[in-house]
């Protein structure tokens, strides 16, 4: 179903963004090409879409939200059934090296002994914090963000899979795009339906089948995972239960097969109080939940931003609503973004630490998560240029 798009610019005026809105998933995917306007400013745009001066927002929130947006008023917003299948786009992906890593592996487990440090001071009440790293690959040629995001497709299960122009934000994120393939469902509205469906606790999958489902199971009984777990249930029932009534979650996880991981999952529904509340403002109430940042929040958030710095776009949320207020936003997971000359690209792994982790094996787990994006680049972690 295709939902033209006439916003106040009119569509004389649309600019022809370089790379096209897409949000693939399982069962509907969303293509929303050119712009009519942009925002950076995300309240300013769910203000505009509530009031009915916009038709419809697509685009990503940013970890930190008191940093700039990169929305879009698009052109058209098209809804296709199933993942994201257009005919292969021209220019395929180029073979990547990785070029640095930021922090260095050593770094990492610093980061995590001292956030360590912290969560087993009785006295500090930080109780889960999420530390991420990245890694830059770079290319002999450009790497084009759509044929990387259909690799990304391709390759899961579940054809999870985005492409995001950042351009709205302004500067340094002219021209950068941010691609990935993530599993995780920030928030989803559908009238006065709300759905969520938060991933914690995570386990690196096996490739011999009964090895693999022991993996499974101990992820199920990890005393460690559960608790780092629950504490992004119990987040996100009282942040939905500002605006939802009738909040259900079911009492334990469910295992969910991501590429190379097991993770836990809840799904967390409810029912709107005020169909004024649209998914953009869900969203923002929502993010960042406890899955990316930590418990409480703002002691996280800022412990975060001490050990890494910014995040940009990695570990916010990249999604769309229309003028009746129903959308979908996934977390930013499993990602990277292309820098403007698209020589290079810089990806994202991260992983929930609690009193009980252990620094190596959170390094292994944020190994296993670049995996996907590796993958797709034609390249491994500790192969150097
Ligand atoms: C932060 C990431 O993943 C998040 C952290 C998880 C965990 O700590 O177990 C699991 C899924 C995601 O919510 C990431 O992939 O970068």
């Amino acid at each position: 179903m295709t939902i033209s798009v006439t916003g106040t610019a009119g569509e004389g005026t649309a600019r022809q963004q370089t790379t096209p809105f897409v949000l693939s998933k399982r069962h509907l995917s969303i293509h929303a090409p050119g712009s009519l306007d942009s925002f950076d400013d995300a309240h300013e745009a769910a203000a505009q879409l509530r009031e009915g001066r916009i038709p419809a927002i697509v685009g990503a929130l940013p970890f930190d939200l008191r940093s700039p947006a990169a929305l879009t008023v698009p052109a058209a917003l098209h809804r296709l059934p199933g993942p994201w299948s257009a005919a292969l786009p021209s220019g395929s992906v180029p073979q990547c090296v990785v070029l640095d890593r930021i922090p260095s592996p050593d770094g990492h487990l610093e980061a995590v002994g001292s956030a360590l440090r912290r969560l087993r001071a009785l006295d500090d009440p930080m109780t889960k914090v999420v530390l991420a790293r990245s890694l830059v690959l770079g290319a002999d040629r450009p790497i084009p963000p759509m044929a990387l995001m259909h690799r990304l497709v391709a390759n899961d299960a579940a054809g999870n899979g985005f492409c995001v122009d950042l351009t709205p934000a302004g500067e340094p994120y002219t021209a950068r795009t941010l691609v990935g393939s993530s599993p995780e469902l920030l928030v989803r509205r559908s009238g006065r339906e709300v759905s969520c469906f938060p991933l914690a606790g995570t386990a690196a999958r096996a490739a011999d089948p009964d090895q693999d489902a022991a993996v499974a199971q101990s992820l199920t009984r990890s005393v460690k995972d559960l608790g780092e777990h629950a504490i992004v249930v119990e987040g996100l029932r009282k942040s939905l239960g500002a605006l939802c009534e009738d909040v259900r979650a079911p009492s334990s996880p469910s295992l969910v097969a991501a590429p190379a991981l097991w993770h836990l999952g809840t799904p967390v529904t409810g029912t709107l109080r005020s169909e004024q509340s649209s998914a953009l403002d869900l969203a923002l109430a929502l993010h960042p939940t406890a899955a990316v940042c930590g418990h409480p929040a703002e002691e996280a958030r800022d412990a975060i931003a001490q050990i890494e710095g910014d995040r940009g776009f990695y570990a916010g949320a990249v999604g769309w609503c229309d003028a009746q207020g129903d959308g979908e936003w996934m977390v930013s997971i499993r990602c990277g973004e292309i820098t403007a000359d698209r020589r290079s690209i810089r990806i994202f792994a991260g992983g929930g630490i609690v009193a009980e982790s252990d620094p190596e094996a959170e390094l292994a787990e944020t190994s296993a998560k670049f995996s996907p994006m590796l993958t797709a680049l034609g390249a491994t972690e500790y192969a150097w240029a």
